[in-house]
């Protein structure tokens, strides 16, 4: 099979910005596709338009081959985390879980499942997620992803707010993940933690695609530090200005 997820020329317009213009990546199975670039370089926004949030100007995104608003019950195959953030603060993270499984057709099964996977203990399951912690939503909504076994898994930013143990937890489960054959995206501003991670790199900047290969070509001839800044000290600098 070729590429799980495959941007190809995605491109939007907000009023006269180009917010993402013309990117093209292929993100594989059994490997995990690191997703670089400074604040607003367009990550989020080309993250949202690979899984249906936002419909692009141009360009194509596709997933498991076809179009993910084509797909029957996406979340079947595709576990996504854009903002762990947005759930009910009055929901307990098990009527959340249980909402989602209803919603993609699960059983309960799923939902303990997903719990165990993520490590929130029943107790923490039993409160309401306003409650929670950055690193305990952060949980909660990798457990959302993970309930119907995806193939492919979408996450912005997923270490955000863990302390060192929950990045290294982090780092297993997303490798776990990709070695048993599923293809992971994942953005992140910790480049350490994409080095430790990333099979392959795209580095955004100014909406563009600034570099991309495999961590071992993006750092032949330094760090992924080094490699970061020269595919994006300008359009860093731009992005200031602007
Ligand atoms: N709904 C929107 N309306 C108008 N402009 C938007 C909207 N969403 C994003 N933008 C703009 O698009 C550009 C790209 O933003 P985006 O959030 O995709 O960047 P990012 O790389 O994810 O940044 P960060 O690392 O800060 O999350 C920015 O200039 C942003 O202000």
């Amino acid at each position: 099979m070729g590429g799980m997820i495959e941007a190809s020329n995605l491109t939007k317009r907000y009023g006269g910005h180009t917010a993402v213009d013309r990117v093209s990546f292929t993100a594989r199975p059994y490997r995990v596709t690191g997703f670089l670039g400074p604040n607003g370089a367009g990550k989020s926004t080309t993250m949202r338009m690979l899984v249906g949030l936002a419909r692009p100007d141009d360009g194509e995104a596709r997933i498991l081959g076809a179009s993910f608003v084509d797909v029957p019950n996406p979340g079947r195959y595709v576990g996504v985390l854009l903002d762990a953030s947005a759930t009910h603060k009055g929901r307990t993270g098990r009527e959340t879980l249980r909402l989602a499984a209803m919603t993609m057709g699960l059983g309960d099964g799923s939902v303990d499942r997903a719990l165990d996977r993520v490590g929130l203990s029943k107790k923490e399951a039993a409160r309401r997620t306003g409650g929670y912690s950055l690193g305990m939503r952060q949980r909660l909504g990798i457990a959302q992803a993970l309930l119907a076994d995806p193939a492919v898994l979408i996450l912005d930013e997923p270490a955000n707010g863990l302390d060192p143990s929950g990045i290294r937890w982090m780092r297993e489960l997303v490798r776990g993940f990709a070695d048993e054959g599923g293809t992971v995206l994942l953005s992140s501003h910790q480049l350490s933690e994409v080095d430790a991670v990333a099979d392959d790199i795209v580095i955004m900047g100014s909406g563009r695609v600034q570099a991309q290969g495999s961590r071992e070509e993006l750092t032949r001839s330094g760090s992924l530090e080094d490699a970061y800044f020269a595919a994006t000290g300008d359009s860093a600098r731009e992005e200031r200005a602007a």
